[in-house]
C-alpha cells in the first residue's frame, strides 16, 4: 500500500487539524496510507517568549519545510493565517479544503451577550495588535493584556488571571471541540464589522512543487470557495508585507462568482487604523487584494486618517 507522510507541529490543534484532514484525504483515496509525523519546531520550543520578542519569519513553519524539501515527508498542515506570505523556493500551497468558522470570538465567565454588557475598564487577554485594536475602537476603556499559550492554557488564564475575556479564532475551538462550554460564554466579534486574521479557519497544505502527485490527491477534498477567500485575503497581506508587528486583518466574502474583500490596516502603536473595502470577480481575487493594500496604505498616510469606529 502506498503511503503518503503528513507532518504536523505537536500542539493538540496542530495535531487535531491534520488528523482531520488525513481522515478527509484517507477517506476520499481508501488505497493510501496517510500516516502521522509530529514534528518539532523552534516556535514550540520558545513557548513563554512573546511572539514580538522572538519574531522570525517562519518560527512554526521552518523545520517542517526542511523535511518536505529533503523527501521525509510529503505534506505539511499549517493554519494557514501563520504561514509567512513567502514560501521557500520549491514548495507550494495546494488548494485548500473547506474553512472553519473565520470569526474571531470573545469569551467571558460573565456572559456578556455583547461588547457594551462587558463592565467598565474590564481587562482583556490578547497579544495582538489586531484585535486588541480593534477591541480598543468600539471600546476605549477597555484594558488590555497578552497572552500567550495554546488554546487550553488561554481559557485557563482567562479564569487563574481573573480576566474580563480573551479573544480567540472560533477555528481553534471548534476543531478543539471546546466552542460549547458550561464554564464560561462566548461573544461571535464577526466579520466584517470585527475583521479576522487573514485566511483565519483556513488549513494550508504545503508540498513540494515538483509532487503532482499530491496535489492530484487533495483536488478530491479541495474547496472552491475557501482557495478565492485564501487567494484575496493573502494578496492583501503579502501586498502590505504584513508581519504580526502590524495589525492586519482581511476578509473575502464569496456569493457565488462575485467577491467582497473587507482590510484592517494601521501602524504598530495603534494610533492608527484604517478599514475599507473593494468589491470584485472570483478571477480577480488576487488583483483586489492588492488594490485594496494600495488603497489602505495610502489612507494611513493620510494625517486626517483616525481610528475608525
Ligand atoms: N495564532 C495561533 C493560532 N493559529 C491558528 C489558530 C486558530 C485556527 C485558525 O485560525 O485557523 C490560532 C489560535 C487563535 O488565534 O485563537
Amino acid at each position: 500500500m502506498k503511503k503518503i507522510v503528513v507532518g504536523s507541529r505537536g500542539s493538540k490543534l496542530a495535531v487535531t487539524q491534520t488528523n482531520w484532514l488525513i481522515e478527509r484525504l484517507a477517506a476520499a483515496h481508501p488505497d493510501i496510507a496517510f500516516e502521522l509525523k509530529i514534528i518539532t519546531t523552534k516556535g514550540d520550543r520558545n513557548q513563554h517568549q512573546a511572539l514580538d520578542a522572538i519574531g522570525d519569519k517562519g518560527l512554526f513553519t521552518a523545520e517542517l519545510e526542511a523535511e518536505l524539501l529533503s523527501g521525509e515527508i510529503q505534506m505539511a498542515v499549517h493554519s494557514m493565517k501563520d504561514m509567512p506570505s513567502a514560501l521557500p523556493e520549491g514548495l507550494c500551497l495546494t488548494v485548500p479544503p473547506m474553512r472553519e468558522d473565520p470569526a474571531d470570538v470573545l469569551v467571558t465567565p460573565h456572559g456578556a451577550a455583547s461588547l457594551d454588557d462587558l463592565p467598565e475598564g474590564a481587562v482583556i487577554g490578547s497579544g495582538s495588535k489586531r484585535r486588541v485594536f480593534q477591541l480598543k475602537a468600539l471600546r476605549p476603556d477597555l484594558q488590555t493584556v497578552g497572552i500567550r499559550g495554546n488554546i487550553d492554557t488561554r481559557i485557563r488564564k482567562l479564569f487563574d488571571e481573573h480576566l474580563d475575556g480573551i479573544v480567540l479564532a472560533a477555528a481553534g475551538m471548534r476543531r478543539l471541540n471546546v466552542y460549547d462550554a458550561a464554564d464560561y460564554h462566548l461573544v461571535p466579534l464577526l466579520p466584517p464589522a470585527f475583521v479576522p486574521a487573514p485566511a483565519q479557519g483556513i488549513l494550508a497544505v504545503e508540498i513540494r512543487e515538483d509532487n503532482a502527485e499530491v496535489k492530484a490527491l487533495m483536488a478530491a477534498i479541495s474547496d472552491e470557495t475557501a482557495r478565492v477567500q485564501m487567494a484575496a485575503e493573502r494578496s492583501f497581506l503579502t501586498a502590505l508585507d504584513g508581519d504580526c508587528h502590524l495589525p492586519i486583518g482581511a476578509y473575502c466574502e464569496a456569493a457565488g462568482d462575485a467577491i467582497t474583500l473587507y482590510g484592517l490596516y494601521g501602524d504598530e502603536a495603534g494610533t492608527r487604523l484604517v478599514k475599507g473595502s473593494a468589491a470584485g470577480r472570483a478571477a480577480d481575487a488576487e488583483r483586489l487584494g492588492a488594490q485594496l493594500a494600495e488603497q489602505l496604505r495610502k489612507a494611513l498616510e493620510q494625517p486626517e486618517s483616525e481610528v475608525e469606529k
